[in-house]
């Protein structure tokens, strides 16, 4: 089993949280005037895959950067031989600024905070109703990585052949999270992944789950390999298709819709130190007004926090703070996390 740890293909840049909740800037650097721009498809052990004019190209990171790490789905500008053939190697000069980051805290109990996937739209969590088990908390806990980093969450549920999805349905109700739920024989005649695809067109999804659950079927069915020749050679390198690197793996969705679907590894685990409660309730607009009347700093789940009397007059759906506050709850981190 895998879980994100301590290696270096994620931004593992040493950076304290930062209490004050804002994001760590790109540096500005003297510019290359020649440079191209490409988007990082997968890094393999500081090797970074781009995509530059539709074809993959291996580059590296230029010292100039310093410890700041590109990692899949950052948009950068290349130098150097940009051929894309054999045994060349780009580089890597600046790195866009980021419109969302899928972010984790390797464990809970480590303080520094690593970009996962950057400049995804939607994140995907992808669950089994059975074999393995649902485990709530960890979906609590990326969908609170998802509001944090600014990406809109998307429940997949698969094996509903195995178990029905009305309990963990009702349990995200009040969210108003979108899902697709899925059966085995919906693989067979690609109803599955058709149903998915309406979800992903246009946009770049990052798609996360416990190992087990799936997703690797699921992939398969939206990208099969024969529209993967974008990212062939990165397929050929890392062996893809079968979970061979740490690192998440773009590919390309079909060329009418557009959109990307980006593939993790398992996770078992999903750090949350990082995490700052202000980030989090931008996802709940309802609940937003309420909070004017906070203590500095407010958890939102403190004897002072204004929301309780705000849902009582009846401004918003208790069920929301309630889900607002279960949310909040798991970036405690607990046995089994
Ligand atoms: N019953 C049932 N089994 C499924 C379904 N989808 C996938 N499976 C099975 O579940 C098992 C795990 O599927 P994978 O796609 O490998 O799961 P994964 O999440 O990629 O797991 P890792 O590769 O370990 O990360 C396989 O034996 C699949 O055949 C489904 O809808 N119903
Ligand atoms: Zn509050």
């Amino acid at each position: 089993m895998r879980r994100y740890g301590k290696h270096t293909d994620e931004d593992d840049i040493r950076q304290r949280p930062n209490r004050k909740g804002t994001r760590p800037r790109t540096s500005i650097r003297p510019k290359h005037e020649d440079a191209v721009e490409g988007m990082v498809l997968t890094v393999d052990r500081g090797r970074l895959t781009c995509l530059v004019d539709d074809r993959p190209v291996t580059a590296m990171k230029a010292r100039e950067l310093g410890r700041k790490a590109a990692v899949v789905g950052d948009r950068v500008s290349l130098v150097g031989d940009l051929s894309g053939e054999k045994d060349t190697l780009a580089r890597i000069v600046r790195i866009g600024e980021r419109s969302s980051v899928l972010r984790r805290t390797a464990d809970d109990d480590d303080p520094y905070e690593r970009v996962v996937v950057a400049n995804a739209d939607q994140l995907a969590i992808v669950t089994a109703l059975a074999d393995p088990e649902p485990r709530p908390r960890l979906i609590d806990r990326c969908l609170v990585a998802a509001y944090d980093g600014g990406l809109s969450p998307l429940l997949v549920l698969t094996k509903s052949d195995l178990a029905p999805p009305d309990a963990l349905l009702e349990m995200y109700g009040a969210l108003g999270v979108p899902h697709v739920v899925t059966t085995r024989d919906e693989f067979v005649d690609g109803a599955a992944a058709e149903r998915v695809r309406e979800h992903l067109k246009g946009r770049t999804t990052a798609f996360v789950g416990h190992s087990g659950v799936g997703k690797t079927t699921l992939v398969n069915a939206l990208v099969p390999p024969e529209r993967r020749r974008t990212t062939g050679v990165v397929n050929a390198v890392t062996g893809r298709g079968r979970h061979t690197t740490t690192s998440a793996l773009a590919l390309p969705l079909d060329d009418e819709e557009g959109g990307w679907v980006i593939d993790t590894p398992g996770v078992r685990s999903f750090g949350l130190n990082h995490v700052d409660p202000s980030r989090v309730i931008l996802a709940f607009p309802d609940l937003v007004p309420g909070t004017e009347n906070c203590p500095r700093a407010c958890s939102h789940d403190e004897p002072d926090c204004a929301l309780d009397a705000y849902v009582a007059e009846g401004h918003a759906d208790p069920a929301r703070l309630v889900s607002l506050r279960r949310l909040l709850a798991t970036r405690e981190r607990r046995e089994g996390d």
